[in-house]
């Protein structure tokens, strides 16, 4: 079921305003305003080459954009003249206070994971091939063990401190795995899991960080119709269940329809279209950028939208 507010305008838990990234002399996103709300699925799309995958870079500190402001409220609703006096005050973040503020343009992505509490997942699988299951999501905890070991040998010998946070990061850990059933795997090298095990193992193993704000860059390429349903099913709990809001780069249309209740469209860097599912399919901006494409990909996504949508989207002259 979608929601019918728009968190987005409501509660955004991520603000990207005017964000410009240039590369040399390509503009790959141009002066780019969106927001992210607070417990929804917010879907980036767009044409090869639109930009997508280098907002989420400045997103998550990967790129240090060439101008605006990206902030994440962690907890709730601030003022904007509170942002607007953090961005004056030159700092990173608003610390200790009860609805913190991170501008993450000026953080470092290590920051932006440790800190602001924002995870991610890869285009292309990162995970470490050779450890087991349970060790790829033991490792993602690995600083707050480091935190609990006071960054002394409390670790090695055991104290309980360090024994209690490295219990709790093992159920963190045990408990993902159930929910993303590889359970049974978990002593297993994760290079030998099937592909769409290895992606649900990397999302389990970003959320095993605690995130508020998850951003997945294509995580449904390479799935077959079953792990895509999965998948689906995977993402509409973690918003459900455990409040996280989620940020996706998807090409799949089929995903993104079912699962958005908000979507932001991306053609040469500038943002074209911006709302519901609804609204963006049947924007004649979205069906001219997606006629830009080659043939075999506008086949796809009209294909796509066919089988989720069925007459409706043909009746608004769906892409
Ligand atoms: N590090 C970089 N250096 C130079 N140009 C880059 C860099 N990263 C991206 N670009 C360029 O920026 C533009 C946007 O690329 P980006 O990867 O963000 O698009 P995208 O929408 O994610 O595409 P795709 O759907 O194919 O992954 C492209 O022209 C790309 O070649």
């Amino acid at each position: 079921m979608l929601k019918q507010t728009r968190n987005w305008s409501a509660d955004p838990v991520l603000s990207v305003e005017h964000l410009t990234m240039r590369f040399g002399g390509l503009v790959a996103v141009d002066d780019l305003s969106f927001n992210v709300g607070r417990g929804d699925i917010t879907a980036l799309i767009g044409p090869n080459g639109a930009g997508k995958t280098t907002v989420f870079n400045c997103v998550t500190g990967f790129y240090k954009p060439t101008e605006g402001r990206i902030a994440l409220r962690r907890e709730g609703a601030v003022e904007d003249e509170k942002i607007a006096e953090l961005t004056r005050s030159g700092r990173q973040y608003s610390d200790g206070e009860t609805s913190p503020v991170f501008l993450l343009e000026r953080m470092t992505d290590f920051r932006i994971t440790e800190v602001a509490g924002v995870a991610r997942t890869f285009q292309n699988i990162r995970l470490f091939g050779g450890m087991t299951v349970l060790e790829n999501l033991l490792v993602a905890q690995h600083n707050k063990l480091m935190r609990a070991s006071g960054y002394s040998v409390a670790g090695l010998l055991g104290l309980p401190g360090y024994r209690r946070a490295a219990a709790a990061a093992k159920e963190t850990a045990v408990e993902w795995l159930r929910r993303v059933d590889l359970l049974d795997r978990a002593d297993d090298p994760a290079a030998d899991l099937p592909y769409g095990a290895q992606r649900r193992l990397e999302i389990a193993r970003a959320l095993c960080t605690n995130p508020v704000l998850l951003c997945l860059d294509e995580p449904a390429a390479g799935l077959n119709p079953r792990e895509s349903a999965e998948l689906n099913t995977l993402l509409k709990y973690i918003r459900d269940e455990h409040g996280v809001s989620v940020l996706l780069i998807e090409h799949d249309m089929g995903v993104v329809m079912e699962i958005s209740d908000h979507i932001v469209v991306l053609d040469y860097g500038k943002k074209i279209s911006d709302g519901t599912a609804a609204e963006v399919r049947s924007d004649p901006k979205v069906i001219a950028a997606y006629l830009g494409v080659d043939d075999e990909e506008v086949e796809e996504v009209e294909r796509d939208l066919d089988v989720k949508t069925g007459p409706k989207a043909a009746e608004g002259g769906a892409l």
